[in-house]
């Protein structure tokens, strides 16, 4: 039997390969600098592995950025409007990779970045494959050799991850029309073809190829192409041992398709799919080997070895140990690094936790309890197994009151008090906003500085006092900008959030958060999900004192602003010993109370963000309604104790709404914002076609990038949205929080937006 790792979190455990990005980024440190904080980053993860026993380390599981826009280099596949650079011979090959990852403006170029989205239904992005009708490949960076070459050199024997070719083309989107990305296939295998002869050339043997598009619906086009290029690459290398990665699902209706995949060990994710692992060792063919995803790679909780033992022993009934491979189901990426730097939690749940070093202590324990080592880890297994009843029997999760609330939910609860169309006369008449509103979505820079003081807030450098004084000040900087700047709706700007989620898991019940547990979400930006580990509550209120404190600033409204029952969820470490349905359920009663107390205290309009609802939904579509039910009902509990006249909006970014258009409608929020720049208002479609009755907010322009777009631009998204939806549903915001951009571009973004909102008003008069 022997263990590996699918990949392991790159970031650096003091999240160094972060700050030496940033600091390559705004040229405070050289290249030279971040090649080596990036071996470095490599060195440590290999080391700990080889520590840790595992047979079999992955490299090329690193990444300064992300792993699929490696693959694009790889693979030569850089959009034509990049070539000029790359053409410009004083620029290096990492400057043209991350130029393709954050756009290009300097030097006299203005060059958008590649789209990002998200990562199946994680929390991560990937940058998105662009493919032409005439798309040529080539094998054009050597970072798969060079990686696993410095390895070798490491003393380790490196699995080398490559994105399989069948999902990297899935993964990715035409850009022209008139043909099908699959259609490239028999352009890019030769590519993978050079790349695994230069890899067996170095002395490879095992090589993993990501496929987790095997683990989702696939069409017929789809299972023809994986047979053809599996065959092909077979063909091609009779002596390589490929390990196909399948994860974040079970295969379900793929099960006998992958099984017969001209692979030598197939991976299943056993945290998403247990109960299919009767059928797969029943019809596992004789020279397939099975490598079981038994440690969950997408939570924090301490693996069940009692279960997990079973599992094994089932498979060991029926294949020999050298035909079982042991691994955690995905990825390590999307979990923290050390549970170990962890000081402040409570020890009785810290008990209950392991995160990535943990878990690969965890599989090697496993493979020797399973394995003829038993006696040696006897101690191991005890600990184990009270460490779980321990966590089945805490008072510290079950709080009776919670759970009586959640069995008094009715369907009343989730209903407004009237229908839209009475609610919008009323809101007219108490609001009185102006025809194309305009607003941001909440967030306003969050400087150095204000991250500064919070840092020092938590080191005890500033008091309390100070502290609040501090953001105070920065709040009411920004209500003046917002009035100067001409905005109807105003926000407080969030400058008292470290996180959207981790601010609201910082005060409930029931939700842990860590000091040091960060996990990447794209490129050099981390978060730091909270922990849920017991029933939900608020004790108090979380918003109100900064919605008030800004409201009583300005005569303008502020727009009180939370985040949603079902985002905090997503976003978060969940329990697993209940249905997700219900935690985020225990949330909703949080934040509806966190609703009616905003109302009380003055606050008309409240924006409840959920930009996860859509990366929520299950991967296999039959699991879509049963989701969708709990999750907007979810919303609905959270928004709608609140009086006609109280405006709720809803914020979504990141999401394709054709195929839940009428879910988002269910929700019945006053207002929507949604992200729609970047595909010039395309988005709104969706809503034209249902005759969406709400209003909307389509976003006008980018906040990913620091380019300020011109009044005419937005002017012009603006006709392109009253083509398909009334002027008199249309508000005018950005497409996201702008956190991360600068005060500078912000203000002139935000001036160009509002002038266009007040000739778009002009024009729609004299129409
Ligand atoms: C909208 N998005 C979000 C997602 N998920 C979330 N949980 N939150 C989101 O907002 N998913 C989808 C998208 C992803 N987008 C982003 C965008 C931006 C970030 C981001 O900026 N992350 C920050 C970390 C934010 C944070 O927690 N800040 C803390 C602590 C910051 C820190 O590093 N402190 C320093 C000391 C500071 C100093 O002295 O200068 C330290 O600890 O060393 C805070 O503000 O208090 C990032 O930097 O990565 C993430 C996802
Ligand atoms: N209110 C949040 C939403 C981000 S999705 C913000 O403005 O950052
Ligand atoms: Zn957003």
């Amino acid at each position: 039997m022997q263990t590996h790792i699918l990949g392991y979190p790159r970031i650096g455990s003091n999240r160094e390969l972060k700050k030496a990005c940033e600091q390559y980024w705004s040229g405070k440190n050289e290249l030279q600098d971040l090649l080596q904080a990036g071996r470095e980053s490599r060195r440590e993860n290999w080391k700990l592995q080889q520590e840790a026993g595992i047979d079999l380390i992955p490299c090329n599981d690193f990444s300064y950025y992300d792993q699929v826009l490696d693959m694009t280099l790889s693979v030569g596949a850089i959009p034509e409007r990049y070539k000029v650079i790359a053409e410009k011979s004083s620029i290096a090959q990492l400057d043209l990779y991350f130029a393709m990852a954050r756009g290009f403006q300097k030097d006299g170029f203005d060059i958008t970045a590649m789209e990002m989205t998200k990562w199946f239904d994680t929390n991560y992005h990937y940058i998105v494959p662009e493919f032409t009708k005439n798309q040529q490949f080539q094998l054009s960076d050597d970072k798969i050799l060079d990686e696993f070459i410095e390895a070798k050199k490491a003393g380790i024997k490196p699995k080398p991850v490559i994105i399989g070719l069948v999902s990297y083309l899935l993964l990715g989107k035409e850009k022209e029309e008139g043909f099908d990305k699959l259609d490239l296939v028999d352009r890019l295998i030769p590519v993978y073809i050079d790349l695994l002869a230069a890899l067996q050339k170095e002395g490879a043997e095992y090589i993993q190829f990501d496929e987790p598009f095997l683990a989702l619906d696939l069409d017929e086009k789809s299972r023809a192409a994986f047979t053809f290029v599996y065959e092909e690459i077979r063909k091609q290398f009779p002596d390589l041992k490929f390990i196909l990665a399948t994860y974040f699902e079970g295969l379900k209706d793929n099960r006998s398709f992958c099984l017969n995949l001209p692979v030598d060990v197939l991976h299943i994710d056993l945290v998403r799919g247990p109960s299919e692992l009767d059928a797969i060792i029943r019809e596992l063919p004789k020279d397939l080997s099975l490598s079981l995803g038994i440690v969950d790679g997408r939570n924090i909780w301490k693996n069940d070895f009692a279960k997990s033992l079973e599992l094994i022993q089932k498979t060991k009934e029926k294949l020999d140990s050298n035909r079982i491979f042991l691994a955690p189901s995905c990825s390590l990426l999307h979990v923290p690094y050390d549970l170990e730097l962890e000081t402040g939690l409570i020890p009785e749940i810290k008990n209950w936790m392991a995160f990535a070093k943990q878990k690969l202590q965890e599989l090697k324990v496993l493979q020797d309890l399973a394995d003829g080592n038993a006696e040696k880890r006897i101690g191991e297994f005890k600990d184990n197994q009270n460490a779980h009843k321990s966590r089945r029997t805490s008072s510290l999760i079950h709080n009776l009151s919670v759970k009586s609330r959640l069995e008094e939910i009715s369907e009343d609860d989730t209903l407004r008090k009237n229908p839209f169309s009475l609610r919008k006369t009323q809101q007219q008449e108490a609001l009185g906003l102006p025809q194309f509103p305009t607003t941001t979505i909440g967030s306003f820079p969050q400087t150095k500085e204000v991250r500064s003081w919070r840092a020092k807030f938590k080191k005890g450098e500033l008091n309390a006092q100070q502290y609040d004084t501090l953001i105070k000040g920065e709040t009411e900087k920004a209500i003046r900008r917002q009035e100067e700047i001409g905005l109807d709706v105003l926000v407080h700007g969030e400058y008292e959030r470290n996180d959207m989620v981790e601010y609201f898991g910082e005060q409930l019940e029931g939700v842990l958060f860590s000091k040091r547990g960060w996990v990447q979400s794209y490129g050099s930006r981390c978060v730091k999900p909270p922990i849920i580990y017991g029933d939900v509550s608020r004790p108090e209120s979380m918003t109100v004192y900064w919605s008030q404190y800004a409201q009583s600033l300005t005569k303008k409204w502020v727009k009180g602003m939370l985040t949603g029952p079902v985002t905090i969820l997503q976003w978060s470490f969940v329990r697993d010993d209940q249905p997700r349905s219900q935690t985020c359920k225990q949330i909703a009663l949080a934040i509806r109370d966190e609703v009616r107390d905003l109302e009380k205290a003055g606050i008309r309009i409240i924006q409840i963000d959920e930009p996860a609802i859509r990366e929520g939904l299950p991967l296999r579509k039959a699991e879509w309604q049963d989701y969708l039910k709990w999750a907007i009902d979810c919303f609905k509990i959270a928004s709608s104790a609140v009086g006609d006249s109280t405006q709720i909006h809803t914020h979504m970014c990141y999401s394709e709404f054709n195929d839940i258009i009428e879910n988002i409608a269910y929700m019945d929020a006053d207002v929507i914002t949604i992200e729609c720049s970047r595909s010039q208002m395309e988005l709104l479609n969706a809503f034209s076609t249902y005759n969406y009755p709400n209003e909307i907010g389509p976003g006008v322009y980018d906040i990913h990038s620091p380019r300020v777009p011109s009044t005419e631009e937005i002017l012009s998204l603006l006709d392109k949205a009253q083509k398909v939806i009334p002027a008199e549903q249309l508000w005018v915001n950005p497409d996201c929080g702008l956190k991360t951009r600068k005060w500078e571009e912000t203000e002139k973004a935000l001036k160009a937006m509002v002038n266009a909102a007040k000739m778009a008003r002009v024009t729609v008069v004299t129409n």
